[in-house]
């Protein structure tokens, strides 16, 4: 017709779109009040991310067609900028504007090991003294510091570290040496250019005895003109799966010389004449791990899945695709069964994860305090075994869940302007980090009945201990995610019945809730035919529920991911925006590639010669 293909962005909403908001059964801003803790936290968050999202500097249009040295220097200048609006504005560190600030930019902002794991460690285990001197310079960005345990040769087995710290009563200082390739420290975000200062996990040794992992903060970069210190060598690690505005780096320390003042002393410290005093659990150095665990669950796992929910409902309502009854227009993606049993349960999942983790999150506060005003460690252990297994099962599940979403979104699913694929390997990483899920697992298989029995059998007939549990591990592993599951349906119930004073968002909710827990018993079926739990015919009941329960939530999605309130900025998708217009922002993002540059003249030669 002449009439050019592709105007500017359609203006209004995509009436596929519009169609599927005109009358939710719910009220989705109280949904959304609800995920967010209440009206005012709605109301504090959406003005946070006005102010964001209004300033120049966070925007990040093309985040897609950059390199990974204009990925870093785009975090550092959004790190700093941030900084500056805090400070503008008024944000407290520990503030809720603050909080939410750093959620909405997540790790698009630099120095998040900074932020999320020296800062909070030094607070943690450092003493009041120490508190007061390193973190208002860590929170005023004068010093950058970073986390680093993991080495070459070891990052699950701490007790297999090989840096080793000294204490030397002659001078009052610790020497730290790594002995070997092996004992390098490896992976530590933020360390590779931004670092000044690390948190260096290594054994320590005093009166010539090994004391086991401690931390202790040391100086690797100049703060003059950012050099590396004598005795300090550091990089990066080079290209990751994702992370890629991420320094992660490599240290080397060799005869490097720290005061007695830079071991974070609250649980534990060594006098000047070298005694080593212990206060509190032999693991407490450990429990930094254990609150970035806690912490990672809604601050990046759980909102890698939300977002992914986001995008591919919406998605599936704009985009039609065959006939399911001939002669009638093609049918939205949504409306298929198939389609719904991929993307329904994830829903339902976010929802579980988020009130598990809200819940969780409050338990380990608990246990914060009792540990730091009272000095009481008793429910440390019971803290360490669910947050290893939350981690490990909310990262797996979200992972495979982000995966299948991206999926079901077709070849729009595997460009990255969809947004999909940077999700699933940004949230993959948080299987390995913070704990290899495996081994967490493990750590929750502690406290579980069959496991035992099995276990203890082995050890009555004579087997070691630890070829006992190895060999009983696939069960630990597997009793531990039941545990995991158990904990998280039986949270998600409670939740609902705390709703009865607001019915219309319960109903809508309880369809989830049950939906979660069916799908997690048709995922795990094998498990309850096998104890004579279930029989084949209630399972087949159970199919049935679940299908039933898809229908319910058909005509509710789109509300129900528009409840989560995430800005167009915040999803960098050309397919799950709120308008609808996946086809118009794919077509006009795709203009950005730098494949679409006006083609070298020199390039053009060549290509010519060859046709
Ligand atoms: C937006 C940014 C996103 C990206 C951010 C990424 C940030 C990533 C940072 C990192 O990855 S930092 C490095 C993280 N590394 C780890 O998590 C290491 C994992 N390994 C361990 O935690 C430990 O090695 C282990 C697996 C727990 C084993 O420790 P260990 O060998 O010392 O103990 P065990 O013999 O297994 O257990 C003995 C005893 O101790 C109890 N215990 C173990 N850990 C803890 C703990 N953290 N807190 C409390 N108690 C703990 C354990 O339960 C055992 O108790 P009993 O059963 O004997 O009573
Ligand atoms: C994106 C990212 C960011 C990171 N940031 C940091 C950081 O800031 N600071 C830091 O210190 N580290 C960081 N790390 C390192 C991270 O903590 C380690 O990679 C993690 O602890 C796993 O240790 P590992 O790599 O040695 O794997 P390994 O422990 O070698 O695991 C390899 C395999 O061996 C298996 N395995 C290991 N032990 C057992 C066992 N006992 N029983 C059964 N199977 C076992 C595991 O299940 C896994 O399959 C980061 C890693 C990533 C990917």
């Amino acid at each position: 017709t002449g009439q050019p293909l592709v105007t500017a962005t359609q203006s209004g909403v995509n009436p596929d779109i519009h169609s599927e908001r005109t009358s939710p059964s719910f009220p989705v801003e109280r949904v959304t009040n609800l995920l967010d803790g209440g009206a005012e936290l709605t109301a504090t968050r959406r003005h946070v991310e006005s102010i964001i999202n209004s300033d120049s500097t966070f925007s990040q249009d093309d985040r897609y067609f950059l390199t990974r040295v204009e990925q870093y220097e785009g975090s550092v200048r959004r790190a700093v900028r941030l900084r500056e609006k805090m400070k503008e504005l008024g944000w407290a560190d520990n503030g809720t504007e603050a909080m939410f600030a750093f959620r909405v930019l997540g790790a698009d902002v630099a120095f998040g090991i900074h932020n999320g794991v020296f800062i909070p460690t030094i607070k943690e285990l450092g003493i009041e003294a120490q508190i007061a001197k390193w973190v208002p310079l860590a929170q005023d960005l004068q010093i950058i510091g970073t986390y680093a345990q993991t080495e070459l040769g070891h990052g699950t087995y701490l007790r297999g570290l090989e840096t080793t710290v000294t204490f030397d009563p002659s001078n009052q200082e610790f020497v730290i040496n790594m002995p070997r390739l092996s004992s390098i420290k490896w992976w530590p975000g933020d360390l590779g250019r931004s670092a000044t200062h690390a948190l260096v996990l290594a054994q320590l040794y005093t009166q010539g005895k090994c004391q086991g992992m401690h931390a202790f903060i040391v100086q690797i970069r100049s703060l003059v003109d950012h050099s590396s210190l004598p005795g300090v060598t550091v990089g990066d690690i080079g290209p990751k799966m994702n992370f890629d505005q991420v320094d992660n780096g490599f240290l080397i320390l060799q005869n490097v010389h720290i005061p007695r003042e830079n071991m974070l002393c609250r649980y534990s410290e060594v006098s000047p004449d070298g005694t080593y005093v212990k206060r509190g659990s032999d693991r407490i150095n450990y429990f930094s791990m254990v609150l970035t665990r806690t912490r990672l669950l809604s601050a990046e796992i759980i909102p890698a899945l939300a977002k992914a929910c986001v995008i591919a409902i919406r998605y599936s309502v704009v985009r039609r695709q065959s006939k399911l009854k001939p002669g009638e227009m093609e049918t939205k993606i949504l409306d298929y069964q198939m389609q719904q049993q991929k993307l329904f349960p994830q829903l339902a999942t976010v929802f579980a994860f988020h009130f598990m983790a809200s819940s969780f999150e409050a338990f380990c506060n608990q246990v914060k305090v009792q540990i730091k005003s009272k000095g009481d460690f008793s429910s440390l252990p019971e803290l360490h075994a669910l947050s290893a297994g939350l981690k490990a099962l909310l990262s797996d599940v979200c992972s495979a869940g982000v995966e299948t979403c991206r999926r079901a979104c077709g070849g729009h699913g595997y460009s990255l302007l969809s947004g999909l694929p940077s999700l699933y390997t940004r949230v993959a990483g948080s299987c390995t980090y913070e704990g290899e899920n495996t081994v967490m697992q493990l750590q929750t298989a502690r406290l579980i009945k069959n496991a035992g029995f099995q276990l203890q059998s082995l050890l009555q007939s004579g087997v070691e201990q630890y070829v006992a549990w190895d060999s009983t591990s696939i069960l630990l592993a597997q009793a531990a995610i039941a545990h995991c599951q158990y904990t998280i349906v039986n949270n998600f119930v409670e939740t609902m019945s705390r709703l009865q004073h607001e019915p219309e968002i319960q109903q809508v909710l309880q369809v989830l809730c049950d939906l979660y827990a069916l799908s997690g018993i048709l995922a795990n079926a094998e498990e309850f035919l096998h104890d004579g739990y279930m029989t084949g015919h209630q399972l087949d009941l159970v199919t049935a529920s679940q299908r039933d329960l898809l229908t319910c939530v058909r005509k509710d999605a789109v509300s129900l991911v528009d409840a989560f309130d995430y800005s167009d900025q915040q999803l960098h998708s050309a397919i799950g925006s709120y308008d609808g217009h996946a086809y118009q922002r794919l077509f006009e993002w795709a203009q950005k590639a730098p494949m679409n540059a006006k083609v070298p003249f020199a390039l053009f030669l060549a290509l010519s010669s060859c046709c």
